[in-house]
């Protein structure tokens, strides 16, 4: 098949890397001049473990395509993605302009019957706004046909989501559309449920609302696990077991972040609200994970009565490993207030320092190394479960002035740190104190 994929974003570029490498014919398009340029030169923008070289692997067998000209790009596909960003508004809703500026592209250069997929995320009733535009502005006498195909993929393990994925879930009108697609999605090997548009686009914000209920919840648990001396590990594994409840999202920690999980909630608790249902759990889930990506602060508060002039070592920025996104991290709220309460901050991530440096505040200072993060600093505050970090042999703190460790990922073994002279505190598990803290 001919496919277009507008928005070379994480979705985009996926999209059009995985559907290249299943052997469609793919051009990926984008408005970003300067991205587009990259790709051309088989860089990935984005840091994702296997992207670049299936997407070079595809380009060098001319299945994969990028340009910015829209006229090259529409050139008779078959079929269109639509990939580009459904980033908040203010009230928390779903924005749409970029979506229906692409509906409108898609009318101006169509030229023959198309089918339009929507990857991205999108409120209920946006793929039916999306045929109405396209129908409303077209310039050729050609059918179009909408179908939803919401994204589940995770970033850093999004070409094995690809592949391996639970569901690829279809919503369509028209029979003939949803099977084209199906069988465009046929090679993946991912089990296919079809449904109607308005579901589809449901069963998107629905899974992501109830993932972050479950972060939430054992966020919760753990909190009063602290207060009641239970470790929040035994209780999730315990929980875990009972195949109902499922072991998976079920990490206690600082919270989530991400591009997805913070703005796809915001945007249900609207798509109720627009429909006058208060969608009361959900917002708590929300209120809970603010609360959780301050809970490092307040740990860092109950040991130091002022932060001030003391050296702090943040390790991991980015929102989760395998990936250099800082969309939504907790080390935006952390850092911010360790820098405005005066403390000298100094931060190690292996990829997302990059982005890092355009987001947090400018006085903080980034390392190549961990060690030299660590080296005289008073306390360490772990960010990002990062494997360079959870591979640590926690004999390195010893590096600090007085070591004080407080892990908002749980990365280590509690049994392994009581060895060391470290003090360490962790999130729903009882801290170790092997010292008394003099301020
Ligand atoms: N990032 C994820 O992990 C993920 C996973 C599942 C679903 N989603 C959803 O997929 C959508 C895209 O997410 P993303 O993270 O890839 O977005 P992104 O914002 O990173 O990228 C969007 C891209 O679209 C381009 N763009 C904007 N307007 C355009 C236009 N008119 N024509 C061509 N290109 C245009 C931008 O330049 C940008 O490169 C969102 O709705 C998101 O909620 C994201
Ligand atoms: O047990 C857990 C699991 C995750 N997280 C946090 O939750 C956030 C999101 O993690 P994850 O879901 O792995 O990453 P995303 O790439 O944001 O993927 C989510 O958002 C995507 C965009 O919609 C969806 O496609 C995916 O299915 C959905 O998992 C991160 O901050 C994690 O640290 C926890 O705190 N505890």
């Amino acid at each position: 098949m001919k496919i277009s994929v507008v928005g070379t974003g994480y979705v985009g570029l996926v999209t059009g890397v995985s559907l290249s490498e299943i052997g469609h014919t793919v051009t990926c398009i984008d408005i970003d001049q300067a991205k587009i340029e990259t790709l051309k030169k088989g860089i990935s923008p984005i840091y994702e473990p296997g992207l670049e070289k299936m997407m070079l692997d595809n380009m060098d067998e001319n299945r994969l395509f990028f340009t910015t000209d829209f006229l090259k790009g529409f050139k008779n596909p078959d079929v269109i993605y639509i990939a580009v960003g459904t980033p908040e508004n203010e009230d928390g809703s779903a924005n749409l302009a970029f979506v229906e500026q692409v509906a409108l592209d898609i009318a101006h250069y169509v030229n023959k019957d198309t089918i339009v997929v929507t990857k991205s995320t999108v409120p209920v009733g946006t793929n039916h706004k999306i045929k109405q535009i396209i129908d409303f502005h077209l310039k050729m006498d050609v059918k179009i046909e909408v179908v939803s195909n919401p994204e589940f993929l995770k970033e850093g393990s999004a070409i094995r989501d690809s592949f391996q994925g639970d569901r690829i879930v279809i919503g369509a009108d028209s029979d003939e559309a949803s099977t084209i697609i199906e069988e465009i999605n046929k090679p993946f090997g991912v089990p296919v449920y079809k449904t109607d548009i308005r579901s589809a686009e449901m069963i998107k914000y629905a899974s992501n609302a109830f993932l972050a209920t479950k972060i939430s919840f054992i966020n919760e648990i753990s909190n009063i696990c602290e207060r009641v001396g239970a470790n929040v590990e035994e209780v999730a594994t315990g929980m875990g077991l009972d195949k109902r409840i499922g072991n998976q999202f079920l990490n206690a920690g600082i919270g989530y972040g991400g591009s997805c999980f913070p703005k796809d909630t915001k945007a249900l608790i609207q798509i109720a609200g627009n429909v006058h249902y208060d969608f009361e759990l959900l917002k708590g889930v929300v209120e809970v994970n603010k609360k959780q990506q301050r809970l490092i602060l307040d740990k860092l508060h109950d040991l130091f009565m002022s932060i001030h002039g003391k050296k702090v070592a943040v390790l991991g920025l980015a929102f989760k490993p395998d990936t250099d996104d800082m969309r939504e991290a907790a080390s935006i709220v952390v850092t911010e207030y360790l820098v405005e309460n005066g403390a000298e901050v100094v931060a190690w991530d292996p990829v997302a320092a990059h982005n890092a440096k355009h987001i947090l505040r400018e006085e903080i200072k980034y390392v190549d190394a961990i060690e030299e993060a660590l080296g005289g600093s008073d306390v360490v505050l772990i960010l990002t479960e990062w494997n360079q970090v959870k591979n640590l042999d926690p004999k390195v703190f010893l590096l600090m002035n007085d070591p004080i460790v407080i892990d908002g990922r749980n990365c280590f073994k509690l049994g392994e740190i009581q060895k060391y002279n470290v003090e360490y505190h962790s999130v729903g598990r009882p801290s170790v104190l092997r010292r008394k803290v003099f301020l």
